[in-house]
């Protein structure tokens, strides 16, 4: 069996131009995802359960395991040397690795150290998503706020950890989604899942129901749409909603099927936020054969304005988000 490490210098490999920074930089997402996986793993007897009471520039009582995640994966990312700076749903502001590596190094990296908070306390799976690009400010120069502000298309690389059942990270570079195992027992990644693709159509739609009065009435069409009676289509679908990004994602991609977070009217540009939830998986939503869009248009073509602006989303099998898509347009309220 492979180890990501050893993968990870072997696709470099494909690109004799590389200089080996990136492959760095994910090593050191490798190794912070090591260090939050064994606290989540025994988050019921840790000092981990439970929130902060503070709250975070979103609006939300920051969990203890937000903290612990963004710290693990800030310290990893700065002592590597391979990242000018990031940016975390857990900060307000992007922060500069200003120091002599940091300025001289090409890559920001955006994250949501710890996706699907509100099932931390309830030993359901969790995640973790990152973006990663190459900074439009000049080596040596001050990181800007534009070199995070890009469209998801110019993403160099993107992936998710999710901590479930088994612990497994999910990354591309733009060639493929490749996904990997991680064996407890001596806390090494090993090669599961190459080259993951979405079945062009699935009978799974994830979405937070509760919602359904405040949805879009294209949205609402498609839910009933999902719900109707018709074995030609294999319908009705079948309803998962975890409540957690990353694992609903992770299912609907092995499995085939949608996830939505659409507008609401109490939250016309939905919950999730563009740059470090939307674009990651949308690139690799689009790398694994599926789609990824905010009803109307590609997520990645989105030009972001704000570092935690939201947008709806809809992200899965190609025919899925093409009928909702469809619906949307049909039922456009006036
Ligand atoms: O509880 P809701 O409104 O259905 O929202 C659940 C969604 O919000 C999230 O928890 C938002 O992510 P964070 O936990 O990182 O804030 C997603 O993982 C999940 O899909
Ligand atoms: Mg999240
Ligand atoms: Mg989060």
């Amino acid at each position: 069996m492979i180890t990501l490490g050893e993968y990870i210098i072997e696709k470099q490999n494909d690109f004799p131009e590389a200089s080996g920074e990136l492959s760095s930089l994910l090593g050191a997402i490798r190794l912070a995802a090591k260090v939050v996986n064994r606290e989540i793993n025994k988050a019921g007897i840790a000092d981990i359960i439970g929130t902060t009471g503070v709250e975070n520039v979103q609006g939300e009582v920051q969990q203890k395991m937000d903290l612990y995640a963004n710290d693990k994966f800030k310290t990893a990312l700065e002592a590597r040397g391979e990242v000018c700076g990031i940016a975390s749903e857990e900060e307000d502001e992007f922060i500069a690795f200003d120091d002599k590596r940091g300025c001289n190094s090409k890559y920001v990296v955006l994250m949501d150290p710890l996706d699907g908070s509100s099932n931390i306390d309830v030993n359901v799976s969790v995640g973790t998503i990152f973006s990663i690009y190459k900074r439009i400010s000049p080596l040596g120069a001050p990181v800007i706020l534009d070199d995070f502000l890009q469209p998801g298309d110019q993403q160099v690389a993107a992936g998710y950890v999710i901590y479930g059942s088994s612990t497994m990270l999910v990354y591309t570079t733009g060639n493929g989604v490749h996904g990997f195992t991680c064996d407890p027992s001596l806390g090494v990644f090993y090669l599961s899942h190459e080259n993951m693709t979405i079945p062009e159509d699935g009978q799974i739609y994830s979405v937070n129901e509760g919602n359904y009065l405040k949805f879009p009435l294209g949205v609402k069409k498609y839910l009933k749409y999902c719900q109707e009676i018709d074995s030609a289509t294999n319908r009705p679908y079948t309803s998962r909603y975890i409540g957690s990004l990353v694992s609903d994602f992770h299912r609907n991609l092995l499995k085939g099927g949608i996830y939505m977070y659409p507008s609401t009217a109490s939250a016309p540009k939905g919950k999730l936020r563009l740059l470090y939830e939307c674009n990651p998986m949308a690139f690799l939503m689009e790398q694994a054969g599926g789609k990824a869009s905010d009803g109307e248009k590609r997520i990645m073509e989105i030009v972001p304005t704000e570092l935690h602006q939201r947008v709806p989303f809809f992200c899965g099998s190609n025919n899925m988000v093409d009928d909702v898509q469809l619906m949307m347009k049909k039922h456009t309220e006036v």
